[in-house]
């Protein structure tokens, strides 16, 4: 049977659909997201079953690209994407050279801004409320938060400047009590007395029976009266709202698409900041993720046939070792403590919070709060991890250098998903954190070279009187054995792996195993023999090594998953020049000036000459070339 949904192409045509034929489309939309994300792509799941109705609603009561809708994140965007000529390519989402995985202004029209960080729609939306009236224009404003994006603390920011200015715009509350764990913080446990009041069911149907008799001012008048005699603890909380300078509508329920678009077009007459609390359940229609909906199990699924790992599937992952590393430190000393930023189970911190419960903060999606919180508690004697991604911690940049690094505090950063991150693409790539804390005075910046080096650096950077960030990838480790007991690694020591009189690699990270194979690959195709270092240190290098090894050769690779912009290779071009030892052929291998696409982690390392077949084609380049093709050679690698 034909599909309602294979027939959109724009959101022009759900105008012309009656109210039963858009239930109908809400259900297909459901089956496609099931056979797609679920079926296929894997990606982020029981957030779009979520926002089915709210992505109808929206594009039945406004007219977009004209009017501007700003999705918070984008993960929950997938519905919106169907509806906006997309829904043909759904089954390529995040995969290589197809979908993106959060929006994208490139991508389309509708995608009004991009994300893939969250708490950023309501500062975004009141730029272009802003923008619109001072250019006298008159569309529509609309931003989509979740309740976990609301406890970021832009997003109260923007609310605080909202208020201030008093621009016509529309904040969609996305109510589903659940960031990707369940919600934490009193914004959570205000919007729940909200939600839960026993006059609310009672308002709800007062507030559906005053919509559909009058007109819409009116109808505010008669609901604000209704609201203030008859629901004393909703109007509390309501007044909260009220105070911040926005007219609260709800809560109303976000699977009613009446109600929405009631809602809606109520909304879209008031000249005022409007805040509509929608309530939702993530997950909502695929039974399984909707009996689950208060657990983070289905957050993400993963693709029903995931590209090749580079490191063997049966290896634990990092963030398991750091996890569990973590725990035996613990055990052993009581001042250590975990910090998340709303990702218990992405960083598994949530594994130590089950051995420490009292030891573990999930702070919310707030990693600024996060940085200068563990500064406070090492400043009070404590010895805080705080587990944020590197690219989450690009948030939190000032928390780090003001409140941690100047004080000289002893707060450990376990940055996950650093370098190549995958299928979350440009958003999520660890591709910065080597260039933005290498320069950071009292830094000392770590990356292990498997898993078992992980422990003992999470033992060493505990052992530091200062701070210290520890880079690991997203992913499964090499599968090698783990230590029972953990020693302190000397600050500043790399490790000579092999010795080659033809080229020196200096490689650090997930990048040294890939270097040992590329140079596996030189010796036997091409009798090349390298000499291999892991730099397991970035901040301080080993510069004793470092000139004792450029002395005695003439051809030297870095390689790093960071960009080359300030990166590891910049670190040892630097220090080089210090000392007036730069060789003459010198390649820095990294990720390029550019934010590279979304794609398997496999797949983007080939592409960018980071996996072991391109490192080993780098160095043939670097030393078949005479010196004038050599910058044929450095446009070559830059170019990939
Ligand atoms: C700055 C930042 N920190 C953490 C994340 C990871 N993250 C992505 S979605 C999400 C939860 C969002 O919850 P909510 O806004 O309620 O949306 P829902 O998934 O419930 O629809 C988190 C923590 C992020 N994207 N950005
Ligand atoms: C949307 C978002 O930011 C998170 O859901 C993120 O995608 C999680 O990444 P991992 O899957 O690597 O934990
Ligand atoms: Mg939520």
């Amino acid at each position: 049977m034909s599909r309602i949904l294979d027939t959109i192409e724009s959101p022009d045509q759900l105008k012309n659909l009656t109210h039963d034929q858009l239930k109908q489309l809400a259900q297909e939309m459901r089956e496609r997201l099931v056979e797609t994300v679920y079926g296929v792509t894997g990606g982020h799941f029981s957030s779009n079953l979520g926002t089915v109705e709210i992505a109808i609603a929206l594009h039945t009561v406004f007219d977009s690209p004209r009017d501007k809708i700003i999705w918070d994140v984008g993960h929950q965007a997938y519905p919106h994407k169907m509806l906006t000529g997309r829904n043909k390519l759904m089954h390529t989402i995040r995969q290589y050279g197809g979908l993106a995985p959060f929006l994208m202004r490139e991508e389309s029209p509708h995608d009004q801004f991009g994300a893939g960080h969250a708490s950023t729609s309501i500062s975004a939306a009141l730029g272009m409320a802003v923008a619109r009236d001072m250019q006298g224009e008159d569309y529509h404003v609309v931003a989509v938060i979740g309740d976990g994006a609301l406890t970021g603390g832009m997003a109260l920011e923007a609310l605080n400047n909202l208020g201030h200015l008093g621009t016509k715009m529309i904040v969609l509350l996305n109510d589903n009590e659940m960031s990707i764990y369940p919600n934490v913080g009193v914004v959570p446990r205000l919007l729940t007395r909200l939600r839960t009041s026993r006059t609310y069911h009672r308002a709800k149907g007062d507030v559906v029976s005053i919509l559909q008799r009058m007109p819409a001012g009116d109808a505010l008048v008669e609901l604000g009266k209704r609201f203030k005699d008859s629901v004393k603890e909703l109007v509390i909380p309501n007044m909260m709202w009220e105070e911040l300078g926005l007219t609260y509508l709800g809560p109303i329920d976000g699977h009613n698409l009446a109600d929405l678009q009631e809602t809606l077009t109520l909304a879209k007459q008031l000249d005022r900041p409007v805040l509509i609390h929608a309530i939702t359940i993530k997950g909502k229609g695929f039974e399984p993720a909707e009996a689950e909906s208060k657990t983070h199990k289905w957050h993400s699924v993963t693709p029903k046939s995931p590209g090749k790992s580079d490191n063997k599937p049966s290896a634990p992952r990092y963030q398991d070792v750091f996890a569990q590393t973590l725990i035996r430190l613990a055990e052993e000393d009581e001042r250590i403590v975990g910090i998340t930023a709303a990702m218990p189970d992405g960083t598994s911190l949530d594994q130590f919070g089950k051995r420490f419960p009292d030891r573990m903060f999930d702070v919310g999606i707030a990693e600024q709060h996060a940085v200068t919180f563990a500064a406070g508690l090492a400043a009070a004697g404590m010895r805080p991890v705080a587990a944020i991604y590197s690219t989450f911690l690009q948030r939190a940049y000032d928390q780090v250098v003001h409140d941690v690094a100047m004080q000289n505090l002893p707060v450990v950063f376990a940055m996950d998903r650093a370098g190549i991150a995958g299928n979350d693409g440009r958003t999520h790539h660890g591709a910065l954190d080597i260039s933005y804390l290498r320069c950071v005075p009292n830094m000392t910046l770590m990356a292990p070279k498997d898993e078992n080096e992980l422990q003992h650096m999470l033992k060493t950077a505990l052992s530091l009187e200062g701070p210290a960030a520890i880079r690991y990838p997203r992913g499964n480790g090499y599968g090698v054995p783990l230590s029972e007991t953990f020693h302190v690694i000397p600050v500043g020591t790399w490790e000579l792996l092999q010795e080659g009189e033809d080229l020196l690699i200096l490689a650090t990270g997930y990048s040294v195993y890939q270097a040992l194979e590329a140079a596996k690959i030189l010796s036997k195709q091409d009798g090349i023999f390298a000499t291999v270092v892991n730099c397991r240190f970035i901040k301080p290098l080993d510069e004793e090594l470092l000139q004792k090894l450029v002395a005695k050769h003439d051809y030297l690779i870095t390689v790093e998953e960071n960009v080359r912009m300030g990166g590891f290779g910049s670190a040892v071009l630097e220090s080089l020049a210090d000392h007036s030892m730069v060789p003459s052929r010198f390649v820095r291998l990294g990720m390029p000036d550019r934010y590279v696409e979304h794609g398997s982690q496999e797949i983007l390392r080939k592409i960018l000459g980071l996996d072991a077949e391109g490192i080993a084609q780098t160095a043939r380049e670097l030393l078949y070339k005479t010196t004038d093709l050599r910058d044929k050679t450095l446009k070559d690698v830059h170019q990939r």
